[in-house]
């Protein structure tokens, strides 16, 4: 096997050449619910199959370097160049069960299987408390090649080495979890995402702790979820972002935070205890997160696309400073690339951006789309779509081009809002969801923008008069002619196709 030098070494730096599949069909959809409530989460996979078996997930994201597990995955693939040295003791894949099958196929497959199998037994062997799980982005260890004899014996990353780097992050043992979340009691179930079941815990030190357990989906996808999520928070340190602790592999896959005690901004924005959220509160709310997210697509070695910003992905601590949480479905994206085509159509909707749906482009672009709508929400109080299937952005676009912004006010505000931060909050939505990716701020434009920066305001609004001057005289460019109507449209036919497969 020869090592791809072209590529970094570190299993989280893995920098590979793209795999940009067009999608071509919506497949399933689900319904979860979030116990803290209220806002109905709908997940759609568009696949490239008919079915989202693991091997289709391993297939698609395996050549993926921009999916955290495919970087991962790429890595371990290169420690198994150097299994035969290695100590661990299981047996190698078994090479007749392949022959019958597409040979090339399967037989990535298993090898993927025997890393990841392997990865996961010499860490639990290791039964360290201190888990030093992963080198940080910048200290990507070499892959140096010790010999070019016969017998091809390459040194390569070893697994040892994903050990040796420092972390705080903690190995928890299933007995640990087990005591904390008392035997994961239905009664410590604070959340139900798409993937996962979240129990609330105590460590024996009197922390509270938020675990989340992996259920959805056969092991292989379980296995990919909890990849492609340590791969992204096993990095961040933010305040904005949700506190990563430490992860269980024993009898699933577990993945542990500090527990967010006011749970998600949509339990609370839809739920029972709305009065909460004072306007001061979601203004805090607003800034807090557009912090958060600049952090991730600016602040971050690599760029992170989220992908999934919505309330319900929101967590507040007890003095409502927001966190962003699951990173299931982020992406890094690579500098030299504008953007990512992604192959699966996941997300929520209500949220999605126009390209997004139409081409499947992601970038930084469409989670200020999606923050946008979250803006949105914060003001009026609606959900991104309430139980009519009824989009808020359609909703409130005629109000915010008409600036009759105070018709947008969730009315259990009464008149208790800050009329300045209001206009700053409803003309930044209003940048945010343009159609137009182009005429969207970045998000550090937005905290500027949320902050009170006109300057920033005005040259956002001269570009958008710069191109539509040019769409008229050139023709009329695509994103400027892509209208509510069509957004509509095209929302409902995804809908419709989601919901009959
Ligand atoms: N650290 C935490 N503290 C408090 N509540 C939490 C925490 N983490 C998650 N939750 C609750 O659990 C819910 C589901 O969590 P999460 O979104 O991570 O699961 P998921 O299965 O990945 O969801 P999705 O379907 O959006 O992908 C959250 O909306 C929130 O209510």
């Amino acid at each position: 096997m020869v090592v791809d030098k072209s590529s970094e070494a570190s299993p989280l730096c893995c920098a590979l050449p793209m795999y940009s599949p067009k999608y071509s069909s919506y497949a399933t959809e689900e319904d979860s619910n979030d116990l803290n409530h209220t806002t109905k989460h709908k997940r759609t996979n568009a696949l490239l199959t008919n079915s989202a078996s693991a091997h289709d997930l391993r297939c698609v994201e395996k050549q993926d370097s921009n999916s955290p597990r495919g970087a991962l995955e790429a890595c371990l693939t290169r420690c198994s160049i150097s299994s035969t040295s290695s100590s661990l003791d299981d047996p190698p894949p078994n090479r007749e069960a392949i022959e019958n099958a597409d040979a090339e196929a399967v037989s990535k497959n298993h090898k993927a299987h025997y890393n990841w199998r392997k990865f996961f037994k010499h860490w639990k062997r290791k039964s360290m408390k201190r888990l030093s799980s992963f080198p940080p982005l910048g200290g990507a260890p070499v892959i140096s090649r010790r010999s070019k004899n016969a017998d091809q014996r390459i040194d390569v990353l070893n697994v040892h080495d994903i050990y040796d780097f420092q972390s705080s992050l903690h190995s928890f043992s299933i007995s640990d979890l087990d005591i904390a979340t008392d035997n994961f009691s239905p009664e410590n179930i604070i959340g139900r995402g798409g993937y996962a079941e979240v129990y609330q815990g105590i460590l024996p030190e009197g922390k509270l702790i938020a675990v989340k357990r992996l259920t959805k989906g056969t092991p292989d996808e379980q296995t990919a979820e909890f990849l492609s999520e340590i791969g992204i928070i096993a990095h961040l340190d933010h305040p904005n972002t949700a506190k990563f602790i430490g992860c269980c592999i024993d009898g699933g896959m577990h993945l542990v935070f500090w527990l967010s005690p006011l749970g998600s901004l949509g339990s609370l924005l839809h739920g029972p205890s709305k009065d909460k959220l004072t306007w001061d509160r979601r203004y805090k709310v607003a800034l807090g997160t557009a912090d958060g997210l600049m952090y991730l697509h600016e602040g971050c070695q690599r760029r992170i696309i989220h992908r999934d910003i919505k309330a319900d992905n929101i967590l507040l601590t007890e003095d409502f400073q927001p966190q962003i949480c699951d990173f299931g479905l982020a992406k890094w994206l690579p500098k030299q690339l504008t953007h990512h085509n992604v192959s699966k159509f996941e997300g929520t909707f209500g949220y999605f951006a126009p390209e997004y749906f139409m081409h499947g482009i992601v970038d930084e672009k469409t989670d200020v789309f999606a923050f946008g709508v979250l803006l949105l929400e914060l003001i009026t109080g609606h959900p991104a779509l309430d139980e009519s299937q009824q989009s808020l952005v359609l909703w409130a676009k005629p109000l915010l081009d008409k600036k009759d912004i105070e018709q947008l006010v969730d009315p259990s505000l009464g008149d208790e809002y800050n009329i300045e931060e209001l206009r700053r909050l409803t003309s930044t939505a209003s940048l945010c969801i343009e159609q137009s990716s182009l005429l969207r701020p970045r998000m550090s434009q937005v905290v500027e923008l949320l902050l009170g920066q006109e300057d920033v305001d005005m040259s956002l609004r001269e570009a958008k008069r710069t191109m539509l001057q040019r769409t008229y005289s050139e023709g009329l460019l695509d994103s400027i002619e892509y209208n509510s109507t069509k957004y509509l449209g095209d929302l409902d036919h995804i809908r419709e196709v989601a919901l009959a497969s």
